[in-house]
């Protein structure tokens, strides 16, 4: 852990541990907005199961993959990646190889990150690679894991209520295959068993620059990052290499937060999440509003249903005490059955508009100006009834220009105004090398960069040149201008 302490305190962070949260990363010095805080390789990755027969296992590149002819299991795009994973790949395919065919088949991602987890591990120990102060198996060791008050309770499973008994038996039989497959001694089953709880709330999905998911990595340092739904930091990867980036000026002594969630969801939703996957109950400034009208405000926005009360603009939100839903504003209620009829009904819709846009977007450039949510919230007024999709939902249409074409030019405008007086007030900031596809705005991850938020976070000519590139990079026109 010290030597862990010095390689961090040159990057001007620093290990502590609070009652509530456990480890915590903190600042020690100032970072600013884009800056990277941190970066890691994994300690073990792999593919997802979507991936693993059309990417490379080491860079999940999609060119010239070949498979390894031992195994017939991984594939790669070419010597570099084939040789950089050898000497681990070189166990893992030893094992592999000896897997019958029919359950090889059923060997999930996880299974296949545990024992490649299991063979660094010896690899490390054996010295055959070496072992740094910032990749080494005692920072798995001291990852957080659930199963330990599972352990304890063992052989009472029956008298348990609040646990996941399923769940426990779940990583039970996989830790048993695991070790029938790994065949290493002096490894138990309930030390693997446990290993899978930790990778559950630690292990990070790797995703593309899209945000689609290649594969899983476990990262021993950026897993000591706690979370907030409003994250001072966010995690994005480039090829397996996890990047940690300030999403706003971090000063010396704050705690490093990044989201573990999709943040473009209520309160409730959010804390549910937490809760099932990572057992805590969220207590960022966010969170604490619970209830509160800005909350039930933004709840609405993000998961409510437009009310069809006559002239009542409020939206139908869950009800906490599960009635069914209720307008925020003139108070209907309306049962979940009807709200079922009208998610399905607004699905269709949306169905339909999505591949509309999508079949626009092929033939015209994608404009920041059009991504704004209001854009499909008038969509779906336009039918009357329709769940307002999440913003990330929204801008991962990014809604072509040509929504000209179903817009009256005056609401156009509209919304690139208060697009540019949304953006005069955001604290936000980019991350730069992925520019066209990550815009933080006040906690909620958007797609495709907005040139205001650059400006502010690089200056407007350097904005400027980054904009072009983009543009370019992305539709070949553009013309590098600001929303400011
Ligand atoms: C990836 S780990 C983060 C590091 C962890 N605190 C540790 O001690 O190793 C995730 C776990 O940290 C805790 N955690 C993360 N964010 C938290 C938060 N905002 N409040 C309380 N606990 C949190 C939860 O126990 C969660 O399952």
């Amino acid at each position: 852990m010290e030597d862990l302490q010095g390689v961090l305190s040159q990057r001007g962070l620093t290990v502590s541990t609070l009652p509530d949260k456990g480890r915590c990363l903190f600042s020690i010095r100032d970072f600013s907005p884009g800056e990277v805080i941190l970066n890691e390789e994994p300690f073990v990755s792999v593919a997802s199961r979507a991936s693993v027969d059309s990417r490379c296992e080491w860079c999940f590149s999609t060119s010239n993959l070949k498979r390894c002819s031992a195994c017939q299991v991984v594939l790669y795009c070419g010597s570099t990646c084939q040789k950089s994973d050898w000497k681990l790949h070189r166990l893992e395919c030893g094992v592999l190889s000896k897997v019958d065919k029919d359950r090889l088949k059923s060997l999930t991602p996880s299974i296949r990150l545990m024992v490649k987890l299991y063979l660094r591990r010896k690899l490390q120990n054996e010295k055959i690679i070496p072992t740094t102060a910032t990749d080494n198996y005692n920072l798995v060791e001291a990852l957080v894991s659930r199963i330990l008050i599972y352990v304890s309770l063992w052989g009472s499973l029956r008298d348990i209520s609040e646990i996941d008994e399923k769940q426990l038996v779940l990583y039970a039989q996989m830790a048993n295959l695991v070790n029938l497959i790994l065949e290493l001694p002096g490894i138990g089953i309930k030390e693997i068993a446990e290993n899978f709880s930790k990778l559950a709330c630690n292990a990070h999905t790797i995703c593309d620059s899209e945000l689609r998911p290649l594969g899983t990595g476990l990262y021993p340092v950026i897993s000591i990052i706690n979370h907030s739904c409003l994250p001072n930091a966010v995690l994005v990867f480039k090829g397996r290499l996890a990047v940690v980036r300030a999403v706003q000026h971090i000063p010396k002594g704050t705690e490093v937060s990044i989201s573990y969630i999709e943040t473009a969801g209520s309160t409730m939703t959010r804390q549910k999440a937490l809760k099932e996957q990572y057992f805590f109950s969220c207590s960022c400034p966010r969170c604490a509003k619970l209830g509160q009208c800005d909350d039930i405000q933004e709840s609405a926005i993000l998961e409510g249903y437009r009310c069809k009360g006559a002239e009542c603009s409020g939206f139908l939100i869950r009800d906490s005490g599960d009635k069914g839903f209720i307008c925020q504003h003139c108070g209907l209620v309306r049962g979940k059955d009807e709200i079922k009829k009208i998610a399905s009904e607004a699905k269709t819709i949306v169905q339909r508009l999505t591949s509309k846009f999508d079949a626009l977007r092929l033939e015209h450039a994608p404009r920041s100006e059009n991504c704004h949510p209001d854009a499909l919230a008038t969509l779906a007024s336009k039918v009357e009834v329709s769940r307002v999709p999440t913003k990330i939902e929204i801008l991962k249409r990014s809604v072509p220009c040509s929504v000209a074409e179903i817009f009256p030019e005056e609401e156009i405008e509209d919304w690139r105004t208060s697009i540019s007086n949304e953006l005069k007030s955001a604290s936000a900031a980019i991350t730069l090398s992925n520019l066209k596809h990550f815009t933080i705005y006040q906690g909620v991850l958007y797609y495709r960069g907005s040139g205001g938020l650059l400006a502010r976070c690089i200056g407007e000519e350097e904005a400027k040149v980054k904009i072009q590139e983009v543009h370019e990079r992305s539709c070949g026109t553009g013309d590098a201008s600001l929303y400011r």
